[in-house]
């Protein structure tokens, strides 16, 4: 992929468009850094995912996180790698992951900042074994004024809160996205220099798509109105929606929701009855908020179905959430069945 376009000078890199961005005022230089250190440890999680077989890291940990879900190898070593980097790094107040019961409070050995940063260490978890794209999803908060040891309830912040959000994919190349605000840009990982350099500068999700990201073999467990909207997709040019849909589903959100920053399209995890208990599979404050960050600065939108999902006042560290995002008229229509069936 060639350099940002919109320049013929030197390629631009992370840090120096995070200087830019500082010196527009948009970052200080706390979260210019703490930024900085999480692509680091996202370029040794990079390697790590690529030595694959080669560098026994395939396979389950044999361990058990605190949703239950077993624990792959790099589940655990993605987990460890953030961990100990953003100790460190001195621009943190406390970290929360998805593979950890609570949050920590960054040790009073280290210096402490004033951010609280979230992460998916690894997304995707199934399709390491098969070689298959994966992730680092992240998100970052203020940690509230005066909480000089932030505990859970600190980052209940709903997701308009967010200060930076990015992901990191492991695929063909190593690519952050990243927004701190001031729209959703692109960087790759030059692996012969190792630094990230800007390759798409302001993403833009089109409007409309004829593209959808479902898991079809939920179909009998959703709700009615997602039954509904997915019964007019799948006619076609034959149904009400006047047009064909094409379908993809990687089964690695960070992969689905680039292709659609990339291309457009939707990407549905709704509700469904396997475990009614669960209102949804993916997780707000890991996965929810940041991804819709990152598409409604590209121009997108996300709802839970209902609801805009960053508007969503959270009520816990590990709450669950349907997702439906992308394309902004595709979103709203899909809202729109739903709220058409509330309203009976
Ligand atoms: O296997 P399913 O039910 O289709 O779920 C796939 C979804 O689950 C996830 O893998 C969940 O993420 P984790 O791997 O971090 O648990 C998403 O990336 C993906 O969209
Ligand atoms: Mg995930
Ligand atoms: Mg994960």
């Amino acid at each position: 992929m060639s350099p940002d376009s919109t320049s013929n000078a030197k390629p631009i890199s992370l840090t120096h468009y995070l200087i830019d961005e500082q010196r527009a005022g948009r970052v200080n230089a706390d979260l210019r850094l703490l930024i900085e250190v999480v692509a680091r440890a996202c370029k040794t999680i990079a390697v790590a995912v690529g030595k694959g077989a080669l560098g026994g890291v395939l396979g389950d940990a044999g361990t058990g996180n605190v949703q239950g879900e077993a624990q792959k190898k790099l589940d655990v070593i993605a987990n460890d790698v953030l961990l100990e980097a953003n100790a460190w790094g001195g621009h943190l107040a406390g970290l929360a992951s998805e593979e950890m019961e609570h949050s920590q409070p960054i040790p009073d050995v280290y210096p402490r900042g004033n951010y609280l940063l979230l992460f998916d260490p690894l997304d995707g978890s199934s399709n390491i074994d098969v070689n298959v794209s994966v992730g680092t999803i992240f998100s970052v908060l203020h940690c509230p004024d005066g909480v000089n040891t932030p505990e859970d309830q600190h980052y209940l912040q709903a997701g308009t809160t967010q200060v930076a959000a990015g992901y990191c994919i492991y695929g063909p190349s190593t690519m952050m996205v990243l927004t701190v605000g001031n729209g959703t840009h692109a960087f790759t990982l030059d692996r012969e220099h190792g630094s990230f350099i800007l390759t798409q500068r302001g993403m833009m999700v089109p409007q409309e798509t004829q593209e959808f990201a479902i898991n079809m073999s939920n179909r009998r467990h959703w709700d009615a109105p997602m039954q509904h909207y997915v019964d007019d997709l799948l006619a076609g040019k034959d149904g009400v929606r006047g047009k064909d849909f094409n379908m993809r589903w990687i089964a690695s959100m960070v992969a689905d929701v680039h292709r659609i920053l990339t291309r457009g399209g939707i990407f549905i995890y709704p509700w469904d009855r396997k475990d009614p208990s669960k209102p949804g599979k993916l997780r707000l404050m890991y996965e929810a908020n940041p991804m819709s960050f990152l598409v409604e600065q590209a121009g997108g939108a996300a709802t839970d179905g209902r609801t805009r999902i960053m508007d969503i006042a959270p009520s816990g560290l590990h709450q669950r959430v349907p997702v439906f995002l992308g394309s902004k008229k595709e979103v709203e229509e899909a809202t729109r069945y739903h709220l058409k069936h509330d309203r009976g």
